[in-house]
C-alpha cells in the first residue's frame, strides 16, 4: 500500500475519545501539516495546549462547545453528514494557547495543525463565513467551501477548505502542482486529503505524482482515508454513483496558495 495512503487506526485517548487518524511531522514526510480526526462521544471532552503551532479545529459533524479559557464558544457546527453539503463551523487557535472541546453530541472534528510563532486571535470562523465556490465544467465540476482561504489573515501557515465532487467528476484536476517555493509563479504548500465517500462503500482513485514521475502512486482512496501529498499533481476521479468529500490542509513557507497546472492537461480548461 502507498506510504501516501493513511487508513483509519482507531485508538481510544480516553473514554469517548477516539483518535481515528494522528499525521505527524515524526511519523510522516510532511514539515508542515499535523493532522487529527478525532470522534467525540455526546458529553465527551478533548483539550490540547498547543505548542509553537496553531490548529484549526473543523467541526466535520456533530456540536460542541469550545473554550481558550479566554473566549468560548457554546453549541458549534452545523451538520450531522458532511454530505448535507452546508458550510461548517470551525475555530482558529494559535500557538501557545490551551484549548478544550467539548461534545454537545456525537461529534468528529478534524484538529489542523501548522508551525506558528506569532500569537493570533482565537477565532470562530462560522459557517456562514465560508467563501463557496462552483469551479469547473463539463466532468470537471466541483463545489468547494473556503474555510481558511489566504484572503483570510486569520491564521499564520494554514490553509483549510472543503471540497464535493459529483459522480463522474474529477477534481484537483486539471492536475496541479505547489511543491516548488518559487513566488510569484508557484507557492510550496504541502498537502492533506481527509477523504469520505457516499454512498459510504465507495471509493475514488487519487494520483500524486511529479513531473519526472520519481514520485507516481496511483490510489484508491475509501471512506474515512487519508492522502498525504508532500509534492506532486494530486487529481481525483468519482466513479458514477458516488459522491466524494475531501477536507484540505495546505501549509507550507508563505501562505499564497498559488498552484502551477501540469501542462500535459491544462489544455481541458480551454474548451
Ligand atoms: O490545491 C488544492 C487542492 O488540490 C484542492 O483544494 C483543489 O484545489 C480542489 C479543486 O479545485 O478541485
Amino acid at each position: 500500500m502507498s506510504q501516501l495512503l493513511r487508513k483509519p487506526n482507531r485508538s481510544e485517548l480516553s473514554p469517548g475519545v477516539t483518535i481515528v487518524h494522528e499525521v505527524t511531522t515524526e511519523n510522516s514526510p510532511l514539515k508542515y501539516i499535523g493532522f487529527k480526526v478525532v470522534d467525540l462521544a455526546s458529553g465527551a471532552r478533548y483539550s490540547e495546549e498547543l505548542s509553537k503551532i496553531e490548529c484549526c479545529i473543523v467541526v466535520l459533524t456533530g456540536r460542541i462547545n469550545f473554550t481558550d479559557k479566554e473566549v468560548a464558544f457554546e453549541n458549534i457546527g452545523t451538520r450531522d453528514s458532511v454530505f448535507e453539503q452546508i458550510p461548517t463551523d470551525s475555530v482558529y487557535v494559535s500557538n501557545n494557547r490551551y484549548f478544550e472541546v467539548e461534545a454537545v453530541s456525537q461529534a468528529r472534528v478534524v484538529l489542523c495543525y501548522s508551525p506558528s510563532e506569532k500569537q493570533l486571535p482565537t477565532r470562530l470562523i462560522k459557517a456562514t463565513d465560508n467563501m463557496i465556490e462552483n469551479r469547473g465544467k463539463f466532468n470537471n465540476k466541483r463545489l468547494v467551501h473556503n474555510i481558511l482561504p489566504d484572503s483570510d489573515p486569520s491564521a499564520n501557515r494554514l490553509l483549510v477548505v472543503e471540497v464535493y465532487t459529483n459522480s463522474g467528476n474529477w477534481s484537483s484536476y486539471p492536475p496541479h502542482k505547489h511543491d516548488r517555493d518559487n513566488l510569484p509563479e508557484e507557492s510550496f504548500l504541502e498537502e492533506t486529503y481527509y477523504h469520505e465517500m457516499n454512498p459510504r462503500q465507495g471509493f475514488v482513485f487519487q494520483r500524486v505524482y511529479t513531473d519526472d514521475r520519481a514520485l507516481d502512486e496511483t490510489m484508491t482512496v475509501e471512506n474515512s482515508d487519508v492522502v498525504l501529498v508532500p509534492a506532486g499533481y494530486h487529481p481525483v476521479g468519482v466513479p458514477d454513483g458516488y459522491t466524494s468529500y475531501y477536507l484540505n490542509v495546505m501549509a507550507g513557507p508563505t501562505r499564497i496558495w498559488k498552484f502551477h497546472n501540469d501542462p500535459d492537461h491544462e489544455w481541458i480548461l480551454k474548451r
